[in-house]
């Protein structure tokens, strides 16, 4: 379970949102709405431990009971998609896979792991590519299983959706939430999107901003 315990960012001491609260059970997502601007990356950032220098985070967050910022960043094992799939551009898909899975084991075996797994995704037969070889939908498959291979305790997904078109967007939440649900861990979606809101969250959230 994820716990967001008043949670807000600030500049130069400032408050800038009113305080987030939020109980998110394993397997289930809550989504972040609100303005352009008014904070919702920034209290993902905060859990990942990558706020912007110029900004604060107040308030606690735990993740299945461990307080988060008493952890360094690498160590809260928080899987995070982005808009912008995080890829590594110079490996082959089935590289960039192999990266992310657990060590060990011969590469021979790892690599026919890496396989399987893509084949889980509708990406079989792809493996030699590089990223930029790959379409949109195609590359926003393999990030989102790239970042379950790292065996991530909390999902953080901030518009992972927006640069999908419609139908893919539609293939991508399905994705999305059953990869939520095999892995049983707690997810955060911000988003502006309503449809990906009622679709995929038990909880909406509206941010406000303070001021
Ligand atoms: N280094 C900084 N110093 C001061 N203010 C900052 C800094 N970085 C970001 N901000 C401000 O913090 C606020 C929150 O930004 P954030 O990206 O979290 O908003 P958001 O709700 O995710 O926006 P969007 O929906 O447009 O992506 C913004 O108003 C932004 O201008």
């Amino acid at each position: 379970m994820l716990e967001l315990t008043s949670v807000q960012i600030a500049h130069k001491r400032q408050a800038l949102i009113k305080p987030v609260s939020a109980s998110v059970n394993n397997g289930e997502i809550v989504a972040l709405m609100g303005p352009s601007g008014v904070g919702k990356s920034s209290i993902l950032a905060y859990l990942s431990g990558s706020l912007s220098s110029g900004l604060q985070g107040l308030g606690q967050a735990s993740l299945d009971g461990l307080q988060l910022m008493q952890l360094a960043p690498e160590q809260r094992q928080l899987g995070l998609l982005q808009q912008h799939p995080l890829l590594f551009p110079h490996m082959t898909v089935a590289e960039n896979l192999m990266f992310a899975m657990p060590k060990g084991g011969s590469q021979t075996e790892r690599y026919r792991q890496a396989k399987l797994h893509l084949a889980e995704v509708g990406l079989q037969g792809l493996e030699e590519r590089l990223p930029e070889q790959l379409s949109g939908g195609q590359q926003a498959r393999l990030a989102l299983l790239r970042t379950l291979l790292s065996k991530p305790n909390a999902l953080l997904l901030d518009e992972p959706f927006s640069k999908l078109d419609k139908s893919l967007r539609q293939e991508m939440r399905q994705l999305v939430k059953q990869a939520i649900e095999k892995a049983n861990i707690p997810a955060i979606l911000v988003t502006h999107d309503e449809d990906d809101a009622t679709q995929l969250a038990v909880q909406i959230i509206e941010l406000e901003a303070l001021g």
